[in-house]
């Protein structure tokens, strides 16, 4: 597919400990030294730290080109290892060690230039293979360096490779659309990491979930790419033979710790040298893990009978030791050494800048466009908002309808009806919650691994949701309702009307949003939501004579949505309107000044400044939050 070159053995450097490997062009060869990495945990709601918990113990080694696995019973670190190489775990949590590429220190940098395959197959549901493809080819390839016909046809050639034609132009598949198989998915997931060419490809258990043909399918591929020179490390479960076979370095864990490293070929007779034996037609790496886990003995071990509390150790501790007392491991101690001779004082890196390939115009565009796309083939919740808003406003212009200007129910009537409208603006809008919950791991995804920057996020996925859920279905609501309730005919009372509704509902949506970025679960967001708008609501005005309250209380009035909406949407309707009974004549500005508003011209906008500038703040602080999303695994 790419990297296409001459053969040449890796200079010094056989793959794997295998002198007969031949790789076209060879990849980076990662190192890693002494990592120690620990987390600790908290103890629940309290927060409290609780004890450290050390997830690598003095981890060390070497992956040249070729295929390295990371083998290991469920727990035991590999995609801790996996995770801390590719710079992918907290950087806080790596209390000792250092990871080199090519003998050169890197930092959480290597994220943008080397290729992650995430282990759930984070792709667009509702876009086909094709389509996902062109995404990332689209925003990982220079635009000045590659064509339109250039992109097209290395997606061609990623498709061809990966042998996805005939599924090319199938949808990924939601939980409401049945898409392409889990093996098709998978090769979907390498392709879009293949895309940019990567020497180096770090795999989060490539075959977990696949039947064993396609698992073998996925193996042979990676296998076929390590031969044209990448270096591909990656987690693997318990592998059958035939995709063992395929592997050129193993690194065997347990508890943290390595057991095994070095080539997959000599692990065989490195346990039976161990006194282990494996039983004829056993899967060596089934008899790998039953030995980790103490479930095959050692009939001899010359190494290990040099403990004395050898009977109260337990298993893998033992093979800890003796794979740290073997000749391989002081080969790599040695080369480990020699490698990080004369590091201190340089951090040298990639020598390459992780900088994103495309402008923030051209990102909006992809982006956005993507966006519009899922919108398009996912309506529902449009459609939902729609029919919500037409429903509501029909039955407020029916419950409401054309209000006259006769006392008392002129008065009675137009307040309840303001009151209504506003708290339909504010709640039917709490869809908005799930705008950055629902592709919260698909943007994590992308983000780190420099598809787009988090402001191109943030920016399509607001005007994507805006204009079709919030400011269309509004403006057709205001229409229905405020000619059906026959409030003031002028049509420019009309225009304001629908501003200070959109506002409302502007407000309340970026209230959502900011809840939305904050939080990662569906429950949460709800809470948090509704209590900030159940207190806006009570101090909107309406359900309490806000002068009348305790003076400590009724500073809440100045952060009320509800208030302001309530207010701009009372000064449009009473001001310049008379209202009348038999004995009575009342205009409307002598009930205003009764209800205590302002309704000078700087009374009227005020309202609406008031509601841009929470508009602003929430947003603002939505996208901040959205920055702060921890990206670390
Ligand atoms: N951020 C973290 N916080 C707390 N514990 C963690 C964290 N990361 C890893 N661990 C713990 O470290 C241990 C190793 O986890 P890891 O995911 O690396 O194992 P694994 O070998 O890949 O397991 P599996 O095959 O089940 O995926 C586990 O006990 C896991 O719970």
């Amino acid at each position: 597919m790419t990297d296409r070159g001459a053969v040449v053995n890796p200079a010094g450097a056989p793959a794997a400990d295998d002198p007969e490997v031949m790789f076209q062009v060879p990849g980076p060869t990662v190192s890693f030294s002494r990592l120690h990495y620990s987390v600790t945990e908290s103890n629940g709601l309290c927060h409290k730290t609780g004890p450290e918990k050390h997830i690598l113990k003095d981890v060390s080694g070497i992956m040249r080109p070729g295929m390295n696995a990371i083998m290991g019973p469920t727990g035991s670190g590999k995609t801790s290892l996996l995770d801390v190489i590719a710079g992918r775990k907290d950087p806080a949590g790596l209390k000792f060690g250092q990871v080199l590429i090519d003998g050169k220190m890197v930092d959480s940098d290597l994220r943008l230039i080397s290729a992650y395959v995430v282990q759930d197959d984070i792709l667009m549901g509702t876009l086909s293979v094709r389509e996902n493809l062109l995404f990332s080819v689209n925003l990982r390839l220079d635009p000045r360096h590659y064509s339109t016909t250039d992109k097209q046809q290395r997606v061609d050639s990623i498709i061809d490779d990966l042998g996805l034609q005939d599924c090319a132009h199938t949808k990924i598949g939601t939980e409401f659309l049945r898409g392409v198989s889990g093996g098709e998915r998978k090769r979907c997931s390498i392709g879009m990491e293949l895309i940019t060419s990567p020497r180096l490809l770090f795999l989060d258990e490539p075959t977990t979930g696949l039947d064993s043909n396609t698992a073998n399918h996925i193996i042979n591929l990676l296998h076929r790419l390590s031969r044209s020179g990448k270096t591909i490390v990656f987690s693997i479960h318990q592998p059958r033979y035939s995709i063992f076979s395929r592997f050129d370095h193993l690194t065997l864990m347990h508890r943290g710790e390595l057991v095994y490293a070095g080539a997959a070929g000599k692990a065989l007779s490195y346990f039976t040298d161990l006194g282990y034996h494996c039983e004829p037609f056993n899967n060596p790496s089934d008899f790998f893990l039953d030995v980790t886990n103490g479930e095959t003995l050692t009939s001899a071990d010359p190494n290990l009978s040099s403990l004395d509390d050898k009977e109260n150790c337990d298993n893998s501790n033992l093979l800890a030791v003796s794979y740290r007392q073997s000749t391989q491991y002081q080969r790599v101690v040695e080369e480990l050494d020699h490698l990080t001779q004369g590091l201190e004082g340089g951090v040298g890196g990639q020598g390459q800048k992780a900088d994103y390939v495309t402008s923030f115009w051209y990102q909006m565009r992809i982006v956005g466009g993507r966006m519009v796309v899922n919108s398009l083939r996912n309506p529902q919740t449009s459609y939902a908002q729609l029919a919500l808003n037409i429903f509501f406003a029909l039955l407020v212009g029916l419950i409401y309808y054309q209000i006259p200007l006769t006392l008392p129910e002129a008065l009675q009537n137009r307040m309840g009806a303001f009151f209504f409208l506003i708290i339909n603006m504010v709640f039917g809008n709490l869809s908005a919650v799930e705008l950055f919950i629902n592709e919260r791991a698909l943007f994590i995804h992308e983000n780190s691994s420099g598809y787009y920057r988090t402001s191109v996020y943030f920016l399509s996925k607001i005007f994507a949701d805006l204009i079709p859920n919030r400011i269309v279905p509004i403006l057709i609501f205001s229409a229905i309702a405020y000619y059906m309730m026959g409030l003031k005919p002028a049509f420019t009372a009309f225009l304001l009307f629908t501003l200070t509704l959109s506002l409302v509902s502007l407000a309340g949506v970026s209230l959502a949003f900011l809840v939305s970025a904050s939080v990662s679960s569906f429950a949460m967001a709800n809470v948090l939501i509704a209590l900030p708008f159940v207190f806006m609501m009570v101090f909107g005005g309406f359900l309490v004579n806000l002068n009348s309250m305790l003076s400590w209380l009724s500073w809440l009035k100045w952060i009320s949505i509800f208030r302001y909406g309530l207010e701009a949407v009372t000064i449009n309707e009473f001001k310049g309107q008379i209202f009348y009974s038999n004995t009575t004549i009342l205009p409307g500005e002598v009930y205003l000044e009764t209800q205590g508003i302002d309704y000078s011209t700087w009374g009227f906008w005020q309202n609406h400044v008031a509601l841009a500038g929470i508009i602003t703040v929430c947003m603002v602080l939505a996208y901040i939050q959205l920055r702060r999303i921890n990206r670390w695994k």
